[in-house]
């Protein structure tokens, strides 16, 4: 199973994820306390292993500004947040061919069904939270899920001590933000640990 750890933001957290190793990174160009600017995530994503992808992470942003930040090679993959209708992503489609991940916050399983035709490469299952778009650090219902023709990403509240559970799931990727921090920031061992523990391997 893939893994991806989310809401970098600072040089020692692109180099523990380079010693534990994910698939993935993402960098959060929405609004949060984990918000990176255009200049930050490049300086990071130049310091980040090769054969480690980097997802920029966007709410209703403009395509033109997602495809730049491709086109630049700050990012590889987009995450789309904020409920993108698909007028917006045929328009992304447009500029960038870049694979999307597109978020839906799961209160029910028609929640899913009803972007199941969706033009995006990935769904990313996480919880719903009222006023909050990711990075909550909350767990949705996994019973919910049912049958899901794409591969997903399975968000929301992983930490240590639900993997074992979540590598039960049918996901393709898991993705952590706050299971791997401590204090509001990113916790080296965490992430040592759960790389660790979807690898099979003792952490
Ligand atoms: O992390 C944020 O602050 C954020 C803000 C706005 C949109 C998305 C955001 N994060 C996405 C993620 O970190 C993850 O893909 C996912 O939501 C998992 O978060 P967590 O529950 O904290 O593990």
């Amino acid at each position: 199973m893939k893994l991806k750890f989310c809401g970098l933001t600072r040089k020692q957290d692109i180099l523990a994820a380079n010693a534990a190793r994910p698939d993935y990174v993402g960098f959060v160009f929405a609004d949060s306390r984990r918000r990176v600017t255009e200049e930050q995530a490049a300086r990071l994503r130049a310091q980040l292993a090769p054969g480690i992808q980097a997802v920029g992470v966007f709410v209703n942003d403009e395509p033109e500004r997602i495809a730049a930040l491709v086109n630049a090679g700050v990012i590889d993959l987009v995450q789309l947040h904020g409920g993108e209708n698909r007028a917006y992503l045929d328009r992304l489609r447009g500029m960038t061919g870049a694979q999307v991940l597109y978020a839906v916050r799961v209160g029910a399983y028609a929640d899913i069904e009803r972007v199941k035709d969706y033009p995006v490469e990935f769904l990313l299952l996480d919880a719903s939270i009222k006023g909050v778009c990711g990075g909550s650090g909350h767990t949705f219902d996994w019973s919910l899920i049912g049958a899901v023709e794409k591969p997903y990403f399975l968000a929301g509240g992983l930490n240590e001590s639900n993997l074992p559970l979540a590598l039960r799931t049918g996901a393709y990727a898991l993705d952590l933000s706050s299971g791997i921090e401590t204090d509001s920031v990113k916790d080296e061992t965490k992430m040592r640990r759960v790389a660790a523990l979807v690898r099979g391997e003792q952490p």
